[in-house]
Formats: structure tokens, sequence, C-alpha cells
């Protein structure tokens, strides 16, 4: 059979293959184009050395007045402001990604920089790749208490940890962290592309104290006042003015005569001196830190909502 009698019928070519290769810009556009490319990536390197020195030059204000480097509350401002701002046809993610490393980048000019992990399989360790860039040393740690033990040492400067889940291993760490004076200040990941499903979660925690971004959730620890049931808690908190979106409840070991402790997962950002705290009729009731509700998070699922 020769090609000029074969069958009529299916055409067996992919008909993405009879499509005419895209041209490039003959020789003269294409040396314009790249010439303008050339031009864009000095300029945009000369305004991220600018950007480098006026960081540099608030590093060293701060030095006078105190405070850590990381501000994950501005960062979460900054990059709210620019994903809004947002058109062309790079993808939003590499917009995120390309500020991330800016960030990591910037936040361990100021001051050492290391991030302690603890994680469920590979999640949080991914999690804290992305979000803390490629070059910022990570410690993958065995126990969240480790991790957090990390921070307090001075050997890292956040710890990121899965998101409490009831009954998920070690899922009371955030019983420690009002003793410990450490707080959460974000949670990974922070943006999510538009239809994503959200997967694992994570929280960053700091010796920082967690800053409002205008659009946050907080978290409380709640002790109760004897045999206090999940109903009673809640209820207790609303009463208050500060009904939880996510409530877990910590019992102790079997046996122990504790009040149960609970995390409350409030909208909007609760600080210490907040009137509605005073307000609760809890035996002890504080926050433990508040984090910038993520970007292209569906409105109402909680921060470990799959
Ligand atoms: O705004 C600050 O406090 C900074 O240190 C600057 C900067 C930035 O590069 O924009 C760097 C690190 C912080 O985590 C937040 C922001």
């Amino acid at each position: 059979m020769t090609l000029n009698n074969m069958p009529a019928g299916p055409d067996p070519v992919p008909a993405t293959l009879h499509a005419p290769a895209p041209q490039e810009p003959a020789g003269d556009a294409l040396a314009a184009l790249r010439t303008e490319i050339d031009a864009l990536d000095d300029a945009l390197q000369d305004l991220l050395r600018r950007r480098a020195e006026a960081v540099a030059r608030l590093a060293e204000s701060r030095a006078k007045a105190g405070g850590p480097a990381l501000r994950p509350a501005r960062e979460a401002k900054i990059l709210r402001r620019l994903l809004a701002r947002h058109a062309g046809p790079l993808p939003a993610a590499a917009l995120v990604r390309l500020w991330r490393e800016i960030f990591a980048a910037t936040t361990a000019m100021q001051a050492p920089f290391a991030v302690a992990v603890f994680s469920q399989g590979e999640d949080q360790l991914r999690l804290a790749r992305e979000h803390f860039g490629v070059s910022t040393p990570l410690r993958h740690h065995p126990t969240a208490a480790r991790a957090l033990g990390a921070v307090t040492a001075g050997e890292a400067q956040v710890a990121v940890l899965p998101v409490p889940d009831e009954g998920a291993p070690e899922a009371d760490w955030w019983t420690r962290l009002d003793s410990l004076r450490l707080q959460v200040v974000a949670c990974l990941p922070f943006w999510l592309p538009r239809g994503e499903e959200r997967g694992a979660a994570a929280f960053a925690v700091t010796a920082g104290t967690a800053e409002p971004t205008g659009r946050d959730r907080s978290l409380l620890s709640v002790e109760a006042m004897g045999e206090h049931s999940r109903a009673h808690i809640a209820q207790a908190l609303a009463a208050a003015g500060l009904a939880p979106r996510r409530l877990l409840l910590h019992r102790g070991p079997p046996g122990a005569a504790v009040p149960p402790r609970a995390l409350a997962e409030v909208d909007g950002f609760v600080a210490a001196d907040d009137p509605r705290l005073a307000a609760a009729t809890f035996a002890r009731i504080q926050p433990i830190g508040a984090y910038a509700v993520p970007e292209g998070v569906p409105e109402g699922a909680p921060a470990g909502a799959r």
C-alpha cells in the first residue's frame, strides 16, 4: 500500500503534530526582544538592590528599637496587596514564589534565620521549604517539643508544626506555648491557587508576638473550670463575643484530675488586653497567637480543613 491508496479513515497522527511549529521571531525581532528582556533584568536587579538597601536601613533602626526581623504579618500584607494588583501572563504562583524568596533573603540579611520543623510525613517539611525559601536552613525534629525547644534555645527562629487536630500525634503542642512564651504567627501555606484543594497545613511559631493584618484568626488557650464539656466551653466563649470557628479539646492523660484545656480558633485579631478575654468565665484564657487568613482559601474553612 502506498500513501496514495491508503484507505480514508481516522487520521493516525495526533492533531497537535499537524499544528505549525510556533514561529520564532525572525533574527532582528528576536534580538530586539532579548535586548528588551536584558534591560528589564537590569532594572529588576537594580530595584532588588534598592529594596534590600531599604530593608537594611529599616533593620538598623529596628536594632535600636528591638524586635524580631521576621514579621509574618507584614509579609502577608505585602503579598495580599501584590496579589490584588496582579495582572498579565506571569502566573500568580510565580509571583508568590518570588516574594517568598525575597522575604527569606531579607530576613536572613537582618539576623540569623533557621527553621525547626516537626513534620507529619513530608507535609510540614515541604510547607516550610515553600514558605521560607530554598536557602533557609531547615532542621527536622523528631517531636514537636524538640522543635519548640530549638526556638527557645535560640537554635532556630521559627518552629513549623502541624495544625493541631484531635487524635493526631502530639496534637497538644499548643498547650506549651504560653509557658514557653512562644506564639503562633502564621499559617502555611499562605496562598492557594484558586480551585486547589486545601491539603496539609502548618502553623509557624516564634518568640515574637503575633501582629494584626486586617484579616486574621486568633488562637486562644482555654483552661476550663471543672468538668466543662465542649458545648459548654463553646457557649461560654460565644457569650463573651468569642464564638469559636473551631474548638479542640485536650483532656490530659486518663485518670488525671486536670480540667480540660481547649484550643479555640476565633475570627479576628484578639490581643492580650482584649476586654472579651476578661468577660469570659474560665479559670484562664490566653491568646497564643494569630495568623493572616490564607489567600485563596474559601471563607468558612478552618486552618486544617482538607
Ligand atoms: O518590614 C519589615 O519589618 C522588614 O524587615 C522587611 C521585610 C521585607 O523584606 O519586606 C523583611 C522581613 C520581614 O519578615 C518582613 C518584611
